[in-house]
């Protein structure tokens, strides 16, 4: 049997609900063998960050030897990085391992508001780990300061796709959780040439902590298994739904999602999709 492994190089969340353990836990349930490098170790719970505590250069170096010597990963996902010097660590690495099919969560701000990235770090991320991304994931507040475009509608949200898009990355995901009330939590994919909307219906809950790891975990799971990316993020979507439609009600804030619940569905024999996918041509010439 062969084995596919993924790499998520991240924050661990001592909550269990982002960060290391999310992304630990997605991988599981996807049937990818789950490998972990720990950028910084952060207090926390479902009430917010209590405390984040960087690790050293070396630290962080030494565990990406250790996988690079033994353990390539088939696909790997970057989350909190905190700092510059910690980002061209890791670009370095996967330069020099040639590491592929990179999904990168470009982490900066908690939900409770803690931040988990430096602000001087966002040149580091556009140009040393953007250039490598096969996936970057953006959700709208970090599209924003990834582009330096403010998103009020459709039309600036592709305008900002395109601009990170420039920095080398494959493919741009910019997530819409943040969006204002709408019926639909709709993600933008932008590929360079296309725009695709993959949709599901908005669940009004307060438990979606982790959200963002997760989907780019359950990227990085697809990918490992050789998945195209309009596979792997439909796989992603679906299972992220699945973990925000049924909350675990642990802790008294805001609560993380349930990785038990998408193969659950799959045993159950669950309709195979929640996603609804658009795929605009119309988009690519900014007609919308
Ligand atoms: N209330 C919701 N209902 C349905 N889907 C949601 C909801 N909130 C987020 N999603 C989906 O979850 C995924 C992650 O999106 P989100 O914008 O929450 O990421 P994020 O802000 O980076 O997450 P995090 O807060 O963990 O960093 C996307 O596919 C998004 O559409
Ligand atoms: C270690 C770590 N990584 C990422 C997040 C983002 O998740 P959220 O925005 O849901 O708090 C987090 N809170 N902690």
């Amino acid at each position: 049997m062969s084995i596919n492994k993924a790499l998520t190089i991240a924050g661990s969340d001592s909550g269990g609900g982002a960060g290391i353990q999310a992304d630990l836990k997605t991988f599981q349930e996807l049937g990818v063998y789950g490998m972990s490098v720990i950028t910084a170790v952060t207090a926390q719970n479902t009430l917010g960050v209590q405390g984040v505590f960087p690790m050293s250069a070396q630290a962080v170096e030494q565990q990406l030897a250790s996988i690079g010597a033994d353990l390539r990963p088939d696909a790997l996902k970057t989350g909190m990085l905190f700092s510059s010097e910690i980002i061209q660590i890791v670009a370095a690495a996967i330069r020099s391992y040639n590491w592929e099919r990179i999904v990168v969560d470009p982490v900066m701000i908690a939900k409770g508001g803690a931040s988990l990235l430096q602000q001087e770090a966002i040149d580091a991320m556009l140009h040393h780990l953007l250039p490598l991304a096969d996936v970057v994931t953006p959700n709208i507040p970090e599209a924003e300061a990834l582009s330096g475009i403010v998103i009020t509608d459709s039309a600036s949200r592709q305008q900002a796709a395109k601009r990170i898009h420039e920095y080398g990355c494959q493919h741009v995901m910019i997530k819409g959780g943040h969006e204002a009330d709408t019926v639909y939590a709709t993600d933008l994919l932008y590929d360079g040439k296309t725009f695709t909307e993959f949709s599901s219906r908005r669940l009004h809950t307060p438990h979606t902590h982790g959200t963002g790891c997760t989907f780019a975990a359950a990227i990085a799971s697809g990918l490992a298994q050789g998945l195209s990316a309009n596979e792997a993020l439909r796989l992603a979507k679906n299972f992220i739904h699945a973990a925000i439609a049924e909350p675990l009600y642990i802790g008294s804030g805001h609560g993380p999602t349930n990785h038990w619940a998408y193969q659950r569905g799959v045993r159950a024999g669950a309709a195979s999709s929640d996603v609804i996918i658009v795929n605009n041509d119309a988009y690519a010439g900014g007609t919308r």
